[in-house]
């Protein structure tokens, strides 16, 4: 590309603002502006402006990112528009690795040798230990490396030569001991750590500034995030020339706890007071709710830098806050939401658009966990997949081991974990015997503590001794546990893993082995016991599992609780796994919030958002926190969604409330479910993405049967178990899993109080098929709906008044109070008003309705109290519909109706009726309409009474597919009127 050219196209990709701080003469440039508002590729154009137009050498040039994605983009974009070969002349990286390569060649000058080594976290947290050891240092070796890390990062003066400076610490003498022994035996060794490489490039730079005299300006990219020697460091990079340009928001400083530190910025316009400030205003990444809504969570911090940042897309949909039940609803209905997005968009929207940002890694699990059940492929930024972190994997394969002792792989990994002084060598001697001996090392191991094999040369008789105290014995004791594990719950698999604990001293083997992580990773084992219970609550329903008996074909009962538990994870983890060949970029990516730092995706999820989780428990600082939750939402370009689950992961012990983030404003702000996708949707979400929005015909052609197009599959008021009936255990049941059998759950929410929606909020056309006049055609009725409807039938027959007098078993006559079928149609009568009242997302909502378990379960009228009751009124016990007759087109909404009732797109498996003109009052309200469901899914009996194929059909007479608006016309019942409220 020519030179006037490029810079046509660079100048042509700004906006006013970022054209003047790309074009800036000013020595230093302080770019301060919001998320999304193109400060990297601000940065990115100022870099090519000053060497295309400027005429700077690439190799004068430093730009120094936060981290090495980053670095990768800006030099990929620079490359684009520079060409490779000038990339790569550009001093371009983060600062530890722009450190080293300075330190590679001129180390000397401080007496470094030029291939020094560098240590990494593992060699200084192990030279470290050795030296309290050796010197009986009083000291934590952990708090002792963190001591000195923060001391390096600091850029105090002490850290260039911290021997014999006894003045420079407060703290425990003994920590400047270590600090002084550390320090020289990295020297001696010739290494650096990943501190040293900035103390000792600013050790360098300031004795010979000369290394770096060619260097015309520095760039900074992430600027809020630096450190005290970041700072020094890049303020030498500088020294020749002083010409700076730095890019960074304040909102998004999220680095405390790495020593990142705000106040940079103010240091950064005081020491160079003619800094050109250039704020950018305008925010390309985000629909307009998502930025207000973001920016109302940062503003409520007072003491920000305040900036304005102004959206140039359209509204789009308003940002999401669910409500769900407990974790595990919540990781569900996430899936759910991702794969109607998928549907809805016809495909713009793929996995890869969407991300899901947590707080912490160990939130991850319930999302892991359905989306490997739902099999949707993901893959994880800034944490590792849940089963394959370190304590779960040890914790997996103990249990493995008391399961199967003869696993030859599984002994080997755990003989000397925690340590018992077993080595390699020994490891591979009791291979090598056992294979030899063709037995297991297991067998081997029980061989010598029995006394009955003589040790070999590696295996000493002390370390049999500790083996047998140690790994053996554990074992033992744990195999006979095991045995003793029952359905019925006398000795539980809880009560094994507890005991697994507490024989490895497992948490105390946490804190010595991760000082600096030790907590994350016990929340991780707790999270396993959260695991470990959920798969127990559902062994206790896991009878639908057993094969039907056969004659003369004998069974085995299957009762091996860990076995089962084991091969769940296995099946589990399998699903997890990423394929190594597969396809990528179909994944969703679960990232850590700080991992997620600079990036953005087309959907958003963040789940968890209660105080505990973000606010997090451990932290310090508040506004940090806000600033995450901020980063987090800002991550997004179209669509978001938070949520908050009633529940915290630990279940009915942990009752959770909404983040102080977003209550004050959540009911004004947030929808309470997911939005509904028509054609305005589609459309704006495809602008902003810049994507070609699908027709809707290829959206409509694509739904499957049985696809709710709406965000109902889970309440929107979930049941707070512990308020529904009172008693806590049947709570934990509710709470845990939507019952297995749902008529016993169904008796349970008949005796609730009316105030408290006991009834979930949704439904679909399947379940309340007994309120439809479909549940009289052939094929489509329960063995208990038979019963009824024939004893129904033959009341009709004798034109019994159903009367007041109390149901019995199997008769025809309804309760006082239910309604029958009929009762239903009448306006204004019967359950009306009995319905849950539309979710309210707020802090005094959230967590005070109840939640009704995870899935749905099928509704009963209020008043029906038992299976015995029969579904359909005698009246209507007769009533047919006509096999082979076609449905009739589904009512048309008539001019003026807004889009708030129901959507349309599939077909209901009742019949659509004609609209009625004596019916106006039966028009759903807007009340109605959230419990009322839309009549978006079909049983394939419509099609088979219809004569047609299986599959998304249009009813005869319908004309082409309707457009996503047609769809989203109001729902009218389509034989009868249902009651508001239902
Ligand atoms: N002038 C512009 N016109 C159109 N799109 C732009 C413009 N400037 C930036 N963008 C786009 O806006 C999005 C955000 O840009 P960028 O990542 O540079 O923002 P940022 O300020 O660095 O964000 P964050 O601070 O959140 O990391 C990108 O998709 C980018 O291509």
């Amino acid at each position: 590309m020519s030179k006037p050219n490029l810079e046509n196209t660079i100048l042509r990709s700004l906006n006013k603002a970022q054209h003047r701080a790309v074009t800036s003469e000013a020595s230093t440039v302080a770019i301060l502006a919001g998320p999304g508002s193109g400060k990297t590729h601000t940065l990115t154009s100022r870099v090519v402006w000053l060497i295309q137009h400027m005429g700077y050498r690439p190799s004068d040039v430093i730009v120094a990112t936060f981290t090495i994605k980053a670095a990768r983009e800006m030099k990929e974009r620079i490359g684009k528009l520079l060409g490779e070969e000038v990339e790569k002349k550009i001093i371009l990286g983060t600062f530890h690795s722009i450190a080293r390569r300075y330190l590679s060649i001129y180390g000397r000058h401080i007496g470094l040798e030029s291939k020094f080594n560098i240590a990494d976290d593992g060699d200084s947290k192990a030279i470290i230990q050795r030296i309290c050891k050796r010197l009986d240092l009083k000291v934590e070796p952990s708090y002792a490396k963190a001591w000195i890390s923060k001391k390096k990062a600091k850029g105090t003066p002490s850290v260039n030569a911290p021997k014999g400076q006894k003045n420079k610490q407060q703290e425990h003498p003994d920590l400047a001991r270590c600090f002084a022994e550390y320090q020289d035996h990295l020297e001696r060794s010739n290494l650096v750590d990943f501190d040293d490489l900035l103390v000792k490039c600013v050790e360098l730079l300031r004795k010979n500034p000369e290394c770096v005299s060619n260097v015309q300006t520095v760039l900074i990219d992430e600027y809020q995030d630096t450190n005290g020697i970041q700072y020094e460091l890049m303020k030498l990079f500088a020294q020749a020339r002083e010409r700076i340009t730095i890019v960074g928001d304040p909102d998004q400083s999220i680095y405390g706890w790495r020593s990142a530190e705000v106040r940079n910025l103010y240091r950064l316009l005081r020491e160079y007071p003619e800094t050109e400030e250039v704020s950018l205003e305008e925010n390309y990444r985000s629909s307009q709710y998502i930025l207000d809504i973001s920016l109302q969570v940062i503003e409520e911090d007072k003491n920000r830098y305040k900036k304005v940042l102004r959206p140039v897309h359209t509204k789009c949909t308003q940002p999401v806050l669910r409500s769900l039940g407990s974790t595990s609803t919540e990781g569900e209905w996430i899936v759910s939401e991702i794969k109607r997005l998928g549907m809805m968009f016809g495909g713009m929207l793929k996995n890869e658009d969407v991300a899901i940002l947590l707080r912490s890694a160990s939130l991850s699990r319930h999302i892991e966990s359905a989306l490997g059940k739902a099999g949707v492929a993901y893959q994880m930024i800034g944490g590792k997949k849940f089963y394959e972190r370190r304590e779960i994997k040890i914790l997996l394969d103990y249990l493995r081991a008391v399961h199967q002792p003869d696993n030859n792989d599984v002994i080997a990994r755990i003989i000397n974990v925690p340590r018992r002084g077993v080595g390699d060598v020994t490891v591979k001697s009791l291979l090598e015997e056992a294979e030899q001996a063709k037995i297991s090392v297991w067998a081997v191991l029980c061989k010598h503590c029995r006394g009955e094999r003589r040790a070999s040369t590696n295996i000493r008789a002390n370390m049999e001794q500790r083996l047998s105290s140690g790994l053996l014995n554990t074992i033992f004791t744990l195999r006979k546990k095991a045995d003793a594990i029952t359905k019925d719950g006398a000795v539980t698999l809880i009560d094994l893993i507890d005991s697994l604990l507490n024989q490895l001293s497992f948490k105390r083997y946490l804190e010595l082995e991760y000082p600096e992580e030790h907590e994350t990773r016990w929340a991780n084992v707790q999270e396993f016991m959260n695991l470990v219970k959920d798969f127990m609550r559902d062994y206790s329903q896991m009878d639908t599992e057993e094969l039907p008996e056969i004659d003369n074909v004998t069974q085995t009962k299957e009762d091996d609780i860990l076995g089962k538990f084991l091969a769940n994870v296995s099946l589990a983890s399998d699903a997890q796994r990423d394929d190594g060949d597969g396809d990528k970029s179909s994944m969703v990516t679960i990232s850590t919030i700080h991992a997620a730092k600079g990036l953005e995706w087309p959907v958003v999820f963040v789940p968890s958002v209660y105080v505990g989780s973000i606010p997090h428990s451990r932290s310090e600082d508040i506004e940090e926190e806000r600033r995450l939750l901020y980063v987090a939402m800002t991550r997004a370009q179209a669509m978001l969604y938070l949520s908050c689950p009633l529940y915290g992961p630990q279940g009915l012990s942990n009752k959770v409330e909404l983040s102080n983030f977003v209550a004050p404003f959540a009911s004004k702000a947030f929808a309470a479910r997911g939005p509904s996708i028509d054609k305005k949707v589609l459309e704006s979400v495809a602008k902003i993405l810049g994507r070609e929005a699908p027709p809707e015909k290829r959206v409509f052609d694509n739904l499957p049967s049985m696809f709710s197009p709406e965000d109902d599959t889970f309440p929107l008021s979930p049941i707070d178990p512990k308020n529904s009936d009172g008693t806590e255990e049947n709570g934990e049941q509710h709470y845990a899993r939507a019952p297995k059998r749902q008529r016993k759950d169904a008796e349970k929410c008949t005796s609730g109080n009316a105030d408290q929606p006991l009834f979930k909020t949704y439904s679909t056309t399947m379940e309340d098929s007994s309120h439809f006049t479909m549940s009289s055609l052939p094929g489509f009725m329960t063995a208990g709906q038979a019963r009824s409807t024939i004893s129904a039938s033959l009341a009709a027959k004798e034109n019994q008044p159903s009367g007041n007098k109390k149901v019995a078993k199997g008769s025809t006559h309804r309760d006082s109070n239910q309604k029958s079928l009929l009762g239903f149609v009448s306006k204004g009568t019967g359950a009306a008003g009995t319905g849950p009242p539309e979710a309210k997302i707020g802090s005094s909502s959230l967590g005070k309705q109840l939640q009704h378990g995870s899935r749905p379960q099928a509704s009963v009228p209020i008043g029906i109290s038992g299976r015995q009751q029969p579904i359909l009124d005698p009246a209507l016990a007769q009533h047919k519909l006509g096999v082979g007759k076609r449905p009739m087109r589904p009512t048309v909404a008539k001019p003026g109706q807004d889009g708030a009732g129901k959507q349309y797109p599939c077909f209901s498996s009742s019949p659509p009726r004609q609209p009625s003109p004596e019916e106006p009052e039966n028009e759903p309200t807007k009340e109605a309409s959230a419990s009322s469901r839309p009549a978006a899914v079909f049983h394939s009996t419509t099609f088979t009474t219809a004569g047609t194929r299986l599959g998304v059909r249009r009813p005869v007479g319908m004309g082409p597919a309707p457009s996503l608006d047609r769809l989203r016309k109001p729902f009218k019942p389509l034989t009868m009127n249902r009651p508001k409220g239902r």
